[in-house]
Parts: C-alpha cells; structure tokens; sequence
C-alpha cells in the first residue's frame, strides 16, 4: 500500500473507532430524506399514531447507519455506559464549554498562575465551597471527595472570605486555609463566593477533544489564527496581552515563545488528522480517476463513501476574523456538492505534476516483461435458474440450517402455554453463583468444555468474563433470566465471545439454545446468524412452520 493509502486508512479506522457525531445538516437531511420517502404514507389512512411510530422507526435507523452506530452501541449509550476502550480518557472540549474554561481560567486561583489552559482543561474541576469545616464538593465527582479535600473558610459559617462582593479592602489573594489543592476562584468570577476550583496531577491521561469548529492547522490557513489559537492553549495567561504584546504579531510571539517538548508533540499530534485527511481527499481523487488498483479498499467503499468521509472538514482554515473572508468560500458556491473546492484543485493539480513527472520518467511504461496475463471475460454462474427457483433453493437450505439446529432438541419440550408465568405473584430465592469468579460447573466434562473452549479461541480477561458468564449461566439449573449486554468499541472483540459461544453450544448438542441475531443483513452475515425480522417474522409467516418455543424463558439465548 502507499503511504497515501495508509493514511486514507488511518483517517477512515480512526473516524469508525471514535464514531463521530453527525452534522447538523446531515442530520436534517437524513429526516427530509425519510418524509420525503413516505409521502405515501402520510397520505394513507393509517392511524397518526402508527405513522408516527413508523417514521420514528425509520429515522433512528436512518440516523443510526448514518453515524455508524449499531443498535448494540445505541443501546450501550441509552443504558448510560461509556465507551472503555484506550488507557487515555478523551473529554470533548465544545466552544461554549471552553468559553466557560477560558472565563474560570482567567479568573483562575493564584495557585494555578503557572498552568497553561490546555492543563486547566485536562486536570482541573470546579468545587462548591460549603460550611466550613464541611467537604467540599466536586460539581462532576461528588462521590469522590474525600475529607482531605476540604477547604475551610477562616472565620463564621458558610462565609467565604470573598463571600461579601462589596468588601473592595477584602484581600483577594487567599483567605482560606489550604489543607489541599482546593482554591477558590479570583473576584469577577460569578461563582467566586461559592465555587473554588481543584487541580488533580493524575488526570494526564485526559486527552482534551476540540469539537465544534476543528483546531486551525500550522501547514495551511491563517498563519495567525493558528499562532493565536495554539498560544492561547499552551501560554498562561489572564488577560490577552498576556498573551501577546500589541508591538508583536501571533506569529512573532508564537516563534519567540518557548514551548515544552510536550507542548510541541501537542502541535505536532494536532496536525496528524489532516494529514490523513489529505491523504483520504487524495486517494478519493485518485479512485475517482480509476488510478487506484482494487484490492485496498472494500468493494462498497467507492469514492462517494471516501467523499463523503471527506466532508467535514470544510471547516479548518476558519478564523475569527484573523483573516479577510475569501470570495472563494466552499460554502458561497453554488456548486459546492458538485465540484471539487479551492483546496482540493490545489492538490489535484499537484498530483496531477506528479503524475507528469512520473510518465516522463519512464515510470509507466510498460514492463519490457509484459504484465501477467489475466481473465477478463465476465463470470458465468455455475447455475442458472429463475428468482422463484432460488427463492425457494434458499427456503430448503434455511429449513435445512434450522432443521441441524433443532435436532438436538429434548423430545420432552414443555409447551409454552405451561410454562411458568414471568409475571406471575411469586417470590423465588435464584441462585446467581453463575455470576462469580469462582463457579464451577457440577459436571467435570461442562467445566472442562467450558475451559477448552476458551483456550481454544484465545480469550483476553475480559472476554473470558463475559464468556464465563453465559456458559455458567447456561449450564446452571434453575437460574433466572440472564440479560446481559456486551458493549464495546469496533473491534474490542465481541463478535469474538459471539464465536466462541456459538462453538461452545454446538459442543454440548445445543445449538437450537444460541440464535445469533442482528439489526442488518451485513451484521447478520458477519456472525452467521439472522437478522431479527426474519428469524422473528419471516420464519413463521414464509414458512408457516412453529417456532421453537423454549422450555422456559432461561433455555433459549439470543
Ligand atoms: N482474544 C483474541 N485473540 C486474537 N484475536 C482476537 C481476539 N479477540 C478478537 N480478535 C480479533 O480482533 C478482530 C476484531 O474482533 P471482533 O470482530 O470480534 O471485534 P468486534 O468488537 O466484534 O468488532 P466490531 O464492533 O467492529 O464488530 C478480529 O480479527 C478478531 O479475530
């Protein structure tokens, strides 16, 4: 692969892995796009509530594939989990969030003169001043404040020393007694009689993330903006000519100031997405042209995807007005969907150099040893046959499929009109060992299956914990419902645990137990199991043939 395409790589992994929000438009357009598509039935006759939940339906769906986010990951932000995925915690730095930071930075505690905004965003809180005497209280960790914490006031109840805005002969510097890292904010600050502030050294692993506006970029753009933005975020200061003295250009006071090593390796890190940025635009030009060799990329993955990918970047050389408004602007052309913008010419025409550069030298030339011979007549399919035939071809191999997988069914199976009522008025004493480290199958031969099949697919600890869970669970007698969800990042594995429980229920003659379902076709095909509409719906109505009923609610996993 060339360098390009590892980097259009990188670019499009790192935006799967951190699965960005959607853009405002997108999001609308996404909505236009659903109502446009079901004129029909808002026409209809059906009752507004059924359309209305059908349109719902659809624009969770539509908005969902749009962010790349499947029902699992949906479920796992509705249930409140956070995504745990890399040693470094990622807090999203939005505008009006870091105009807040700004105002409590520039009215920062003396004690914190020396830290730089970017450090203020990383490790520092905001903190109630209570009662003397009395914790003090993190607005985000409540629970994590110990009493060390705690920040006394030095005379009178509840009274900070700054408490009386009006008292101008108060001495601002610090009247409260530290016994720790807490501080109380400077006078301007509105919050400065009840709030205070709190630096934790150990939160280093915060990575700060600018959303709402990209970070400006030092190759590119308004030289100043950049100089300005990167100043503010790594020089201390309270006021702007802290920053900058007014003699002196950004860029003047950005090349004098001396940054740390690790202040540089931030500037340098910031740059790294638009190099990949660059190299995706690239390479989607290169694809558009039919320059690239299949093979990189997925089939599906043509250049409107790479496009698309690649729009949200319009944004990178904004500036507050640091620079004069360009004529050219993406977004004042009228074409702006159709054609390729300023930055993208630019460096068409710059591949576009390279590319006469390389003819000329012979580079494309053909090889004095020819090329390979290769087939390019069209694929004839081994048979041939009408869609009702294969309908009914694929009818036969799913009875089949389901057929090898009910086969190991218990003759014994209790009709589900006996089994017992889940909401019925009963108390039960369930046995939850399935849940604890140390449970160990009653049978040798399942404890060692359960092992076996965990060597065999090389399950990382947490994998194996989940894994654990739902074998106990599935060879405990008597054990309540286990609803369980496996959430994680792209590639953490989880379809890993889905494998490696599909081989462990095949092992023990039960695979009519564990029905792997997905939302979509694709997710379904990845697991070898079914979406939920047609092992759900279809099944019954296609095939007019019963479900399964389980022998209770506990004997069938999905
Ligand atoms: N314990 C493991 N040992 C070796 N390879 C593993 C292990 N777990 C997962 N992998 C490999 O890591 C890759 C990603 O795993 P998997 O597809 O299970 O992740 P996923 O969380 O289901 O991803 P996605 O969210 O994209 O569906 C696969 O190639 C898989 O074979």
């Amino acid at each position: 692969m060339s360098g390009t395409a590892i980097k259009a790589v990188v670019a499009y992994v790192s935006d799967y892995v951190t699965k960005p929000g959607l853009k405002t438009h997108a999001l609308f357009d996404a909505i236009r796009s659903i109502f446009e598509r079901n004129t029909e039935l808002l026409a209809g006759s059906l009752k507004r509530k059924d359309k209305a939940r059908k349109i719902i339906t659809q624009t969770v769906n539509c908005l969902t594939a749009k962010m790349e986010i499947g029902g699992p990951m949906a479920a796992l932000y509705l249930l409140g989990h956070p995504d745990h995925y890399t040693s470094h915690k990622y807090v999203p730095v939005y505008w009006k969030n870091y105009v807040r930071e700004v105002h409590d930075y520039m009215y920062r505690p003396k004690a914190f003169e020396d830290e730089t905004l970017c450090e203020w965003v990383q490790m520092s809180s905001r903190i109630k001043l209570c009662k003397a005497g009395d914790a003090m209280e993190s607005e985000d960790e409540l629970d994590n404040i110990g009493s060390t914490n705690s920040v006394k006031a030095e005379s009178g109840p509840l009274q900070s020393p700054m408490d009386d805005i009006d008292d101008e002969s108060e001495n601002e510097e610090t009247e409260f007694e530290h016994d720790t890292d807490n501080y109380c904010f400077l006078k301007g600050h509105p919050l400065y009689k009840t709030h205070g502030a709190q630096f934790d050294e150990t939160k280093c692993d915060v990575v700060p993330n600018f959303v709402g506006g990209s970070l400006p970029r030092c190759d590119r753009g308004d030289r100043e903006y950049y100089c300005a933005t990167m100043l503010t975020l790594f020089k201390p200061w309270r006021s702007g000519t802290d920053l900058k003295e007014n003699d002196y250009s950004w860029d003047e006071t950005f090349n004098d100031y001396s940054f740390t090593e690790q202040q540089k390796q931030f500037m340098k890190n910031f740059n790294i997405r638009y190099e990949c940025n660059d190299a995706r635009d690239d390479y989607a030009v290169q694809m558009k042209r039919g320059d690239i060799p299949s093979g990189v990329f997925p089939e599906w993955m043509n250049s409107d995807v790479l496009n698309e990918l690649g729009d949200d970047d319009t944004d990178y050389f904004e500036g507050a007005n640091f620079g004069c408004s360009d004529p050219h602007d993406e977004e004042e052309n009228p074409n702006k969907y159709t054609d390729m913008g300023k930055y993208g010419i630019s460096r068409y025409e710059e591949m576009e150099a390279i590319r006469i550069g390389v003819k000329e030298a012979g580079w494309l030339d053909p090889s004095p040893n020819g090329i390979n011979p290769f087939d390019t007549k069209p694929i004839q399919p081994n048979i041939m046959q009408s869609s009702s035939k294969w309908k009914a071809v694929v009818s036969d191999k799913r009875q089949e499929v389901l057929a090898e997988r009910n086969k190991h069914i218990p003759e014994n199976r209790i009709n589900r009109n006996s089994a017992p009522d889940p909401n019925e008025n009963n108390v039960q004493i369930v046995d939850q060992a399935y849940l604890t480290k140390d449970f160990v199958a009653k049978e040798k031969v399942t404890q060692s299956q359960i092992d076996t099949t965990i060597k065999d697919y090389a399950l990382n600890t947490e994998q194996e914990r989940a894994f654990r869970i739902v074998a106990n669970h599935a060879v405990s007698p008597k054990v309540e419902q286990l609803k369980m969800y496996l959430g994680g990042m792209g590639g953490t594995g989880k379809s890993r645990v889905i494998q490696a429980l599909t081989y462990f229920f095949k092992g023990r003659n039960e695979s009519h137990r564990f029905v792997t379902l997905g939302p979509t076709g694709t997710s379904a095909a990845l697991l070898n199991g079914s979406t939920y509409h047609s092992f759900l719906v279809s099944l019954l109505v296609e095939t007019k043939m019963q479900l399964v009923w389980p022998k209770s609610n506990q004997d069938l996993m999905v």
